[in-house]
Parts: structure tokens; sequence; C-alpha cells
């Protein structure tokens, strides 16, 4: 499937382009086929699927934290600097690999708020990532950014002598985006960020989300097998589907009209989205009211 040109005036961040990884496990699983997709400067793709359709194997190859069974068999991912640089990420050397991953390109994992250390402080393991990729940067400095960007996600900056267990399921994760954010990226890859929340939690971070996009123009692929969250959040939506990309269009195109059968199977097993059709509200960049809207 050839990636989808970029709507009129938007500038490119990121562009997958025949990407296939395949477990090579004794009965070889071939996770990701052929799958093509662009990412806009500023934009949230969505990515849906079922579980096992391959979407964490993908999010993991684009950053190339994928690990021996899974080899990417081909394709090319390439990252468009600010600069004007095309970063081509799937040659990149290891010191350069670790140069770029958080810099330029940060995820947030699904369950990541359980993989910050316990026994280290929550403003430790935010300098960490500072002292590691800004060594020249001074203490003050370091401080007053690690304060900042607990600001950014709605942490009261006092919590930074907290321990991880001090604080709350959704507390750690909004950590764990703000850690993601620290070194300003110009994308984020989150596989499943809310998914382990209570639904008022999620609601909130997912504003917060949408609030920093608007404001930093960071883009973001954000990974769930929740559509109707994805309608919501989403400028565009690729439908996974054992591996495959089998439909990838604006998120109130794949609501109004999705062309694809299993899209209209995804769709139609969510409740929701089927009762009154103006009953639903998109939040995307275009939408007046993003704050409201999303917390519906
Ligand atoms: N280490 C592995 N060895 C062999 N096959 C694997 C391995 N990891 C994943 N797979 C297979 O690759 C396919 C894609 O898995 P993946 O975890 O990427 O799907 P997913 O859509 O992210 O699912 P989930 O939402 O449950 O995380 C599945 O068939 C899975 O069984």
């Amino acid at each position: 499937m050839a990636p989808e040109p970029a709507e009129a005036g938007r500038e490119l961040v990121l562009t997958v382009e025949g990407l296939n990884v395949v477990y090579r496990t004794e009965k070889p699983v071939h996770a990701v086929k052929d799958v093509s997709i662009t990412l806009a400067r500023g934009e949230i793709l969505g990515l849906a699927g079922e579980s096992g359709c391959g979407k964490t194997t993908l999010a993991y190859a684009i950053n190339r934290l994928h690990r021996p069974p899974a080899e990417v068999s081909s394709g090319t991912v390439t990252f468009h600097d600010r600069g004007g640089a095309d970063i081509d990420l799937l040659n990149l050397g290891d010191e350069e690999l670790r140069a770029f991953r958080w810099s330029k390109l940060s995820m947030v994992f699904q369950g990541a708020m359980n993989s910050l250390n316990p026994v280290i402080s929550i403003r430790e393991q935010l300098e960490d990532v500072l002292t590691t990729h800004k060594p020249e940067m001074g203490r003050a400095e370091r401080r007053a950014r690690c304060e900042e960007v607990l600001r950014l996600v709605g942490v009261d900056p006092r919590r930074l002598d907290s321990f991880p267990h001090e604080l709350s399921g959704g507390m750690r994760q909004r950590v764990m985006i703000a850690m993601a954010m620290l070194l300003d990226p110009q994308v984020m890859i989150m596989d499943e960020p809310t998914t382990a929340l209570d639904v008022v939690v999620q609601r909130g971070i997912l504003r917060e989300i949408i609030r920093l996009r608007d404001e930093l123009g960071f883009a973001v692929v954000f990974i769930t097998h929740d559509l109707p969250l994805l309608l919501e959040l989403s400028d565009r939506i690729a439908v996974m589907k054992a591996g495959e990309i089998v439909e990838y269009a604006p998120a109130t195109e794949i609501y109004e009209r999705p062309s694809h059968p299993y899209t209209r199977q995804l769709l139609g097993s969510f409740p929701s989205l089927t009762g009154e059709r103006g009953a639903f509200v998109r939040t995307g960049p275009e939408a007046t009211n993003v704050n409201e809207g999303a917390a519906r």
C-alpha cells in the first residue's frame, strides 16, 4: 500500500514505507506486512486493531526497539528532521540511535508507569535523562526543566522528591509522559498509554496530550484497540488487521464512511458508536473546543 500523500500544506515528520517485520521463530510470524504510513508535523495518527494484529511490533520497529527473533525484513523508516535533514532510522549506528531516541522521537509504552525504578526518586529519574542527553546543561537548568515538564502534564512539581510508590497509577503515567517530553521531541509514540487506568484518569491524561500537542506541536502515533477513543483523539486513523493496514483515512471519514468490512466490524463492536450519529464529538485540531469535547 503506497503512503498517502501528505495533506496539502502539511509537512511530514515521519515516513514508513513498505515495512515488513518477521519473528524468526520455528514457525515464522509475519507480524507487520508491507506497512506504509506518513505522519505530519503536529498530527495525531491513531493506530487501531485487535490484540495481536501487530501494533506493538510496528511501533517498536519504527523506533528500532525490536529485538530478535523480530527482524525487519524490508522497508524504510525516514525521520524528516526539523532542520530539513532526512534520517534513515533503520540504518543508524548504535551511537546515533541512542542520541536520536528521546530527543527526536520518544515512546510511552503500555504499562510504562511500572517501569519507573521504585528506589529512585522521580527527580533523579527525570534528571538522569537530561544528564545523559544534555551533559552541558547546568544543575539549576536541569531542575527547572524537570519542574516544567511535570507542570506540563499536570503533576505538582513538589512531587519530584517522591518515589514511584508514593504516586497513583495515573500520576506515574503522567510522569512517564513528562519524561518522554523532556527533550522536546518532534514525535511521540504512545502504545496503550492509558489502558491500565480508570476512565476518568484516562480522559484527563488524553486531554493533556491534546492540549500539549496544540501548544508544543509534536506529532503523536497513538496505539490502542479502543477505536471510539481514537475517533475522538486522532486526525487520521490507520486500521490494522493481521499485520496489514486495511484502511487509512481521516478519523471523520473512518467514522462516517468506513470502507473496509473490518473497520465496519470494529465500529460495530462498540455499542457507544452505533447510536445517534449526532451524539459523537470529534476533538481534532479543527474542533473549536478541544477540552470540552475530550472531557465527555
Ligand atoms: N517474541 C515473539 N515471537 C514470536 N511471535 C511474536 C513475538 N511477539 C509477538 N509475536 C506475534 O506477532 C504478532 C503481533 O503481535 P503484537 O504484540 O505486535 O500485536 P499487538 O497488536 O500489539 O497486540 P496487543 O494489543 O495485544 O499488544 C502476534 O501474532 C504475536 O503473537
